[in-house]
């Protein structure tokens, strides 16, 4: 990690259109995290779920050993040769009993693999005529909180239904992240509903940064991505989003902004800890 004090740096999210091949998944993500660098990027995002399909009946066979598999070896790879932090998205992981998680592994420039989330809260959700979900049909949750550290700020991961639970990002934030990220992939019903106001949400609540990434929409797929992913500012203003086609969208994050949001709006300092538990000092 480099020593220098970096005021901002560019974001990129790569809205990837996800197929049914995994191989084309794995070239397709490598050209655009290269296409990404190629125009500044430095920590470049995939969506949730970039090698495969999303659904329970797909995960099994998707699935991958990490680090052994060939996904976290063409990220690694694309990582390196694009001197930028990855942010793999997510990918399903079987691990050594045989269980299944879904999960998003982090590269640094030198292309290591230096930490991975599993989604720690499961996509269960019945919403009757609209959509049935149910990701414990197949996968099992994470037990830990991430985040990682960059030349520009400590940053932490959730992945998609993990943003519907505001402790996560609030702890990231009290532990001094500049920004939550989370790969996601929201659907036509919960999408239009939820997808950017959970995510401004989350930035205005905490003062800092946040980035979501999608596939992109796939209406021949069994599970229609919503896209639209998004980068939100510290105080809650989107400034940069997607429409639902494959896309790379890219947000200059001007840490400087983080500062001012909390200087001119300090709650962060105004807190009644005496009122309310601390939920950052749980873990
Ligand atoms: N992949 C997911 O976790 C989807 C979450 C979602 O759509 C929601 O409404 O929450």
């Amino acid at each position: 990690m480099s020593s220098t004090t970096y005021s901002s740096f560019k974001l990129a999210c790569i809205q990837l259109k996800v197929t049914s091949d995994k191989s084309a998944n794995l070239i397709n993500a490598k050209s655009k995290i290269l296409e990404a660098s190629r125009n500044g990027a430095k920590v470049i995002v995939l969506p949730e779920c970039f090698n495969s399909p999303y659904g329970t009946k797909y995960f099994s066979e998707y699935a991958e050993n990490i680090p052994q598999g060939e996904s976290v070896k063409t990220l690694s790879e694309a990582a390196k040769e694009a001197k930028a932090f990855v942010v793999g998205g997510s990918i399903p992981e079987r691990d050594s009993s045989g269980k299944l998680y879904n999960t998003c592994t982090v590269y640094d420039t030198e292309g290591n693999l230096i930490v991975k989330h599993r989604k720690v809260h499961l996509f269960d959700i019945d919403i009757p005529g609209m959509i049935k979900f149910q990701e414990s049909e197949t996968l099992s949750p994470g037990s830990s909180l991430t985040q990682f550290e960059t030349d520009y700020g400590k940053i932490g991961i959730g992945i998609c239904y993990d943003m519907r639970f505001p402790e996560m990002a609030m702890i990231a934030a009290r532990k001094g992240c500049i920004a939550m990220i989370y790969p996601g992939a929201f659907n036509l019903t919960t999408g239009p509903l939820h997808w950017e106001l959970l995510q401004r949400a989350r930035a205005l609540d905490n003062q800092f940064f946040v980035a979501t990434c999608s596939p992109a929409r796939d209406m021949k797929s069994t599970y229609n991505a919503w896209g639209h992913s998004t980068v939100t500012d510290p105080n809650g203003q989107i400034v940069a989003t997607a429409e639902h086609d494959e896309a790379i969208i890219y947000a200059d994050i001007d840490l400087e902004k983080i500062k001012q949001t909390r200087q001119m709006i300090p709650v962060s300092s105004q807190r009644r800890f005496d009122l309310y538990p601390d939920i950052s000092a749980h873990k």
